[in-house]
């Protein structure tokens, strides 16, 4: 199996870190970045062919050839730009995913050739980790058989979500956009340590080893945060005064992702 990567930065890094974990026999991967540099240091770094097509305009071209998955990594507005590019040289066969915020089924649809195989994706970074979540959706010339195949193979990368193209872009405010989330609560929490006394290292243990071990208790069997929640709180103890302060983060969450999902939408819109 050959699959190739168009843009080779964050999020398809962290996909390509993920597979390579897993093994899998036979497969070939290559990558495109843009720049000679980029090129370079992804070279280095996941040890594979990495050709940048700012330098060499028919790299993408040549990445492509006899691909079974081409993954499209560049920056949503630069998508349909580069499948315009590879459009003509596309076999038939080969199934094109993205994992591009915002771009939606029918922008990518309409600049590839009729039938082309298509699926749009979410994942998010913690891939990079083996502890990525992806949603995937089907596009319109996309059988059960081909979106089988490609949740098959990222679900060598990450834990797999298939999903109506229509919740898209809500999957983008919790699972894509979520990590950042968990990232900046850390940032607060131990920010808020050193304001209550102590020392930012210990501060940092203590909130990433605290966040990190209610993540694992969150992916037990049978989990459930309200329960884990109560179980920590006593009654007019020390988590429930800080509970009652943290009182207009429901809110707060929930305005985040409506944002995210919105933004996500409007993105959409600027891309038509
Ligand atoms: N980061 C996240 O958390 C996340 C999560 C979910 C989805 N995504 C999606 O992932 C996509 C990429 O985001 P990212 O954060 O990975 O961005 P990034 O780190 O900037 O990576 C973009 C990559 O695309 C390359 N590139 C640009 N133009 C190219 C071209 N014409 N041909 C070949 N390669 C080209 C860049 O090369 P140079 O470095 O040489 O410019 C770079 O390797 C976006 O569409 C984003 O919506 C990101
Ligand atoms: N990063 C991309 C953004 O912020 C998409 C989800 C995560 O737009």
């Amino acid at each position: 199996m050959k699959i190739a990567f168009l843009g080779l930065g964050s999020m398809n890094g962290s996909i390509l870190h993920g597979l390579q974990q897993a093994n899998l026999p036979n497969t070939t991967f290559v990558a495109t970045c843009h720049s000679e540099a980029s090129a370079a240091r992804a070279a280095e770094t996941y040890q594979i062919t990495v050709e940048a097509s700012g330098v060499n305009p028919d790299a993408n071209l040549a990445a492509i050839e006899s691909a079974d998955v081409v993954l499209i990594g560049v920056k949503p507005a630069q998508v349909t730009g580069l499948l315009s590019e590879i459009a003509e040289d596309l076999e038939p066969k080969t199934i094109v995913v993205s994992v591009a915020a915002a771009v939606t089924v029918a922008q990518m649809e309409a600049v590839l050739k009729p039938g082309q195989p298509v699926v749009r994706t979410m994942p998010n970074t913690p891939t990079q980790v083996g502890a990525g979540v992806i949603g995937l959706c089907a596009g319109t010339n996309t059988n059960a058989e081909q979106l089988k195949s490609v949740q098959e193979l990222l679900d060598q990368a990450a834990q797999t979500v298939v999903v109506d193209e229509a919740q898209m872009d809500a999957l983008t405010g919790v699972s894509g956009s979520g990590p950042a989330y968990v990232f900046h609560f850390a940032e607060t929490l131990i920010k808020a340590g050193v304001e209550a006394g102590l020392d930012e290292q210990t501060a940092q243990e203590l909130a990433i080893g605290t966040i990190a071990g209610a993540a694992k208790m969150l992916q037990q069997d049978n989990a459930d945060p309200e329960n884990l929640r109560v179980a920590v709180t006593s009654p007019n103890g020390t988590t429930e005064a800080a509970l009652r302060q943290l009182a207009p983060m429901g809110e707060l969450v929930e305005k985040a992702v409506l944002a995210a999902r919105d933004r996500a939408a409007e993105i959409s819109a600027e891309l038509d």
